[in-house]
């Protein structure tokens, strides 16, 4: 039952990610401030594992559903997400979230939500939606300079059609593939952009990358409107854990120390961690070092795994954190002055929000392109590969000096700083325009389709005038 009555009320889709899960929560509790009630229906795994970032006044409006996807031997359960999913099992998982389509429609049945958000690898999403009538929009959870190089090349435009100003390097080509081969990712994405009522929805804003939503906007001859950084904040929830790594960077100086993390799907190579272990600590830097391994990996010691006797050469400077890190909280922290990173797109926007420069060594999928952007704005430098496509200890421990330590690290961190000032900016403003875009969403539906009844378009306008109500008292 609605604790807000006339609320409109969205059912929020997102891929089983936690690189997603996490940017739908923050829009629904930032549009919980503009008087809407939002479920989010995922795994039970994904939904328990962002449970803590909801505190008891955003459940008021912001509501868990558990979507059951149907589970198999390969694929029990606590595997129904991406984080810490053994790689081999990516296309089972996109699979067995296809199975899960009777079952999403039954809750649309049961919820009755005036309107679905979903992400960008379940197409047959929206399909259900229309069905029963209910608009539906996408949320693209990845940056728009990423968007605008694979709208571009999935689409082929008419040959002269400017193109994009990102790129991938050869060696990086062939790790495209990965991106759903078998399950067709790239028709997935288009069909999720293409059957998207009215606009798109992106995580991102205008200072960054202004020029590339114009891009894909005028690429896929739809809207894109920015929602803003989304960057979860470092709020109660979070203030107990990792207590021991903040403990530890309060004993070092301002900016001394680089945090290093890939992400919560990726999962480095036995050569990538040899040659990232070497830089660190050739470096001479103090650095926290989140190396996790898969669920499948759970019997691993993480020293077997790092250069003999690294631990001891680091004691005291360096850690490495085997469990999840609190990444926000970390980065946030005044002693981190460089944040090595894959540049998953959460990632990015978060390294932006904290002011830390980034050291990019970006592995697969969308980071390239991600880093490629980090290093034309200006808010960071890549650890560039071998032809072949080999870190070198050598680079990243140089690259790590230049930025922390280096005097061009000043330039990046004055940069990093302005755009972090701007992203706080217009976050707000970003928020307030897609509540109103998805209200306009509404009134357009109801007015196409034989929900026009007096009664209907009074209603909606009434739910519309206590959205507006409610924006008003939350901003005033
Ligand atoms: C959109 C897509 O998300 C994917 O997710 P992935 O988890 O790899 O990376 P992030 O987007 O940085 O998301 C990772 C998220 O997990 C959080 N975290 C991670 C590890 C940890 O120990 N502690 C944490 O709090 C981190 O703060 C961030 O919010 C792919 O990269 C893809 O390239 C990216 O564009």
């Amino acid at each position: 039952m609605d604790t807000r009555k006339g609320s409109i009320r969205i059912l929020m889709f997102p891929w089983l990610a936690h690189g997603h899960i996490s940017p739908f929560l923050e829009l629904a509790k930032s549009l919980a401030k503009r008087n809407f009630v939002t479920y989010i229906c995922s795994s039970p795994v994904n939904l328990n594992s962002i449970s803590k970032n909801l505190s008891s006044k955003d459940s008021i409006s912001v509501k868990f559903v558990e979507l059951q996807i149907p589970a198999t031997p390969e694929l029990p359960p606590h595997y129904h997400t991406t984080n810490g999913l053994p790689p081999h099992l990516m296309s089972n998982l996109k699979r067995a979230l296809d199975m899960a389509r009777p079952a999403f429609s039954t809750l649309l049945q049961t919820l009755k939500p005036d309107l679905v958000l979903y992400d960008f690898l379940q197409p047959w999403a929206p399909e259900e939606a229309e069905s029963q009538n209910i608009p539906a929009m996408v949320f693209l959870c990845a940056g728009a300079a990423a968007g605008s190089f694979f709208m571009y090349d999935w689409l082929k435009p008419r040959s002269g059609y400017p193109f994009p100003a990102i790129y991938f390097r050869e060696h990086e080509l062939c790790r495209l593939v990965e991106f759903g081969s078998d399950t067709n990712g790239a028709g997935r994405v288009l069909n999720c952009v293409k059957r998207s009522c009215d606009v798109v929805l992106i995580k991102t804003f205008r200072e960054l990358e202004g020029q590339y939503i114009d891009f894909v906007s005028d690429l896929i001859g739809k809207r894109c409107v920015p929602v803003g950084p989304l960057v979860q904040e470092v709020g109660c929830d979070m203030e107990n854990e990792g207590n021991d790594i903040i403990e530890w960077l309060d004993r070092k100086d301002r900016r001394s120390t680089v945090f290093a993390s890939f992400g919560s799907e990726y999962f480095l190579s036995a050569n990538e961690i040899k040659e990232i272990a070497h830089g660190l600590e050739l470096s001479g830097l103090n650095f926290i070092w989140v190396l996790r391994f898969h669920r499948g990996d759970e019997k691993i010691k993480i020293e077997e795994k790092l250069p003999e006797g690294f631990l001891e050469r680091v004691e005291g400077r360096g850690r490495v954190v085997e469990e999840w890190a609190p990444q926000r909280r970390i980065l946030s922290h005044p002693s981190v002055g460089g944040f090595l990173s894959h540049c998953g797109w959460s990632s990015v926007m978060e390294g932006v929000y904290s002011a830390v420069p980034i050291i990019a060594v970006p592995m697969h999928l969308d980071q390239p392109l991600n880093a490629r952007l980090v290093a034309a704005v200006g808010f960071g430098e890549e650890v560039v590969r071998s032809r072949e496509g080999n870190l070198d200890r050598g680079e990243v421990a140089r690259v790590l000096k230049k930025v922390v330590v280096g005097k061009s690290g000043e330039g990046l961190r004055r940069r990093v700083e302005e755009l972090s000032e701007k992203m706080r900016e217009e976050g707000e403003k970003e928020i307030d325009s897609v509540a109103e875009e998805l209200m306009v969403t509404l009134v357009r539906r109801r007015e196409r389709s034989n929900l026009k009844s007096e009664n209907s378009m009074k209603k909606l306008n009434v739910m519309i005038t206590e959205n507006r109500g409610g924006m008003l008292a939350e901003n005033t």
